[in-house]
């Protein structure tokens, strides 16, 4: 008769992929919401309305309302009773405008009209790292991590999940509401509340992200891990790509900043959906582990301990990981933040498009995340490649600082680098955790990795934020902002980079000390 051999769900490579495909859905939802607003930066700084011409030129109402007038008085028309209440989609107007100092006669159709909301670039830098705020200042990643190895995968994501909603939702709330100029802890009221959702909504992100890191580990160790780990990165990074590229058009069809924030927390109510699925799935892969470990005679693994924190800490090629990751990414997600608006006023882009060139990095990273995690699994050299990826981030951000080819196709190529940079490093970052940290802290390992990470998404913004205010930001003899120099800011930016590449360097040369395997391939032959 033939034996019957026990195995276990994730031995199914089918039922492996599907679990990958289904928790990497719910991550791209929360990260489609993470970076929804990043396109929003010039509206939201922008006092009033916004009218946008089908040219792709774009004027604040007020402004464009005296210029009308002004063509008005120069023509001998009567003034026509405009008002910026009145301005609306098809309209076709004539008004003066300076063109190389002379005033000339301008005809324009308007394509669309939107509300600016008039925040500082220092509130919006605030919002924008608001995202790290509890996970920093009260410990919730940390605490997520824990809770993570001692609760486990089904209930921790199911709470993360259930914190990106409530998160969502409060920054659709304060996005969608005129607060009359309130003000909450001394700040303005809509900035204050949409920054209290962000941060909301960042704590149940991160522990989203360390559990599917751990719901990938699990499935995949000894197969395709670092293939699975990139994947599921590169739908994440969809996310991203569809946030940048879609956000403003839809709030200017929209008219408002905050449609684009509904639609994001619409798609995660799906994303939450999806994971419960995932939960019964994980289900049936713990009764199957059961029944692989019984019928083997194994005792079950022992659960995590307080005193493997220390085992952790005392790594220092964890440490040295951890390093990396906060410097790497400092250079690339709060980057991103700021990216649009660098397209519109160094690279003169118009600002329609402006927001699909930061795009082309996320969407560069679908395919190449998924081929160099491949590569490392194949082939290993996970210390090199991300030594690699931080020297391109380094060149492109000094690139960007430079005062040199200030065109767009320029703007195009140097993303391209980046993207490219930005596979290389998580791509090998990631499974390089579990080469270090065994599996029953890995909860923990990802949640401390993800802590550090995000004192630099907090941080880093609100430093952008204010030194755009303080250092860039070009105003005329009356006060007006004329238009930004993105020298300072994006030379803090390769600072983070030229840091990436010296702990890179002592991580692989950590490496060939300690022998954790960075360097070697994960599929074992
Ligand atoms: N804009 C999303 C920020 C997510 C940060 C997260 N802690 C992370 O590092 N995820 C892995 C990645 O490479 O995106």
């Amino acid at each position: 008769m033939k034996e019957h051999i026990q195995k276990k769900l994730s031995d199914s490579k089918t039922a492996r992929w599907s679990a990958m495909l289904i928790v990497s859905f719910t991550m791209m939802c929360g990260y489609f919401l993470t970076d929804v607003m990043s396109p929003l930066e010039n509206l939201l700084t922008t006092q009033g309305k916004v009218v946008y011409f089908t040219d792709d030129t774009s004027m604040s109402a007020d402004s464009l309302i005296t210029k009308v007038k002004l063509f008005s008085a120069a023509s001998a028309l009567s003034e026509p009773e405009l008002a910026v209440e009145k301005l609306e989609e098809g309209m076709n107007l004539k008004y003066m405008d300076s063109v190389d100092g002379i005033q000339t006669e301008m005809e324009k159709t308007v394509s669309a009209v939107a509300k600016g909301e008039g925040w500082s670039s220092t509130e919006y830098g605030f919002f924008s790292g608001a995202y790290g705020m509890i996970n920093v200042f009260l410990l919730m990643l940390f605490f997520g991590g824990l809770i993570l190895d001692k609760m486990g995968i089904r209930f921790t994501g199911t709470l993360s999940c259930g914190l990106m909603l409530a998160g969502a939702l409060i920054k659709w709330y304060a996005l969608s509401t005129d607060f009359g100029g309130s003000m909450l802890f001394g700040m303005n009221m809509q900035v204050a509340l949409a920054s209290v959702g962000f941060a909301v909504f960042g704590m149940g992100a991160e522990i989203t992200g360390i559990t599917v890191s751990k719901v990938i580990v699990k499935w995949f160790t000894g197969k395709e891990l670092a293939l699975a780990m990139g994947l599921q990165v590169a739908m994440a990074r969809i996310g991203t790509a569809i946030a940048l590229g879609v956000s403003l058009p839809v709030a200017r069809m929209m008219g408002a900043v905050s449609y684009p924030v509904l639609f994001g927390a619409i798609a995660l109510c799906v994303g939450f959906v999806s994971y419960m699925v995932y939960c019964v799935m994980d289900r049936k892969e713990d009764a199957s582990e059961v029944a692989v470990r019984q019928e083997a005679g194994e005792k079950e693994e022992e659960g995590f301990r307080m005193a493997d924190l220390k085992q952790i800490f005392g790594s220092r090629g964890f440490w040295l990981i951890t390093l990396l990751c906060l410097m790497f990414y400092a250079g690339v997600f709060p980057f991103l933040k700021f990216a649009t608006k660098l397209m519109i006023f160094k690279y003169g882009v118009p600002e329609s498009f402006a927001g699909l060139i930061p795009a082309l990095l996320p969407f560069g990273t679908i395919l190449l995340t998924p081929l160099f995690g491949s590569l490392y699994d194949r082939i290993g050299k996970g210390a090199t490649l991300m030594l690699i990826g931080s020297v391109m981030l380094t060149v492109v951000h000094i690139l960007f600082t430079l005062p040199v080819l200030d065109y767009w196709w320029f703007a195009v190529i140097v993303m391209v680098v980046l993207g490219i940079a930005f596979s290389l490093v998580p791509s090998a970052m990631w499974p390089s955790v579990p080469k270090i940290i065994p599996l029953k802290q890995l909860g923990s390992a990802y949640a401390i990795i993800f802590y550090i990470q995000n004192i630099g998404l907090m941080a880093v913004p609100w430093l952008i934020g204010w030194v755009i205010d303080r250092f860039a930001t070009l105003r005329d003899a009356s006060g007006t902002i004329t238009g930004y120099d993105y020298t300072v800011p994006m030379a803090i930016f390769s600072l983070f980079g030229l840091c990436a590449i010296v702990i890179a360097l002592m991580l692989r040369s950590e490496d060939a000390k300690k022998h954790y395997g960075l360097e070697e391939a994960n599929i074992k032959k």
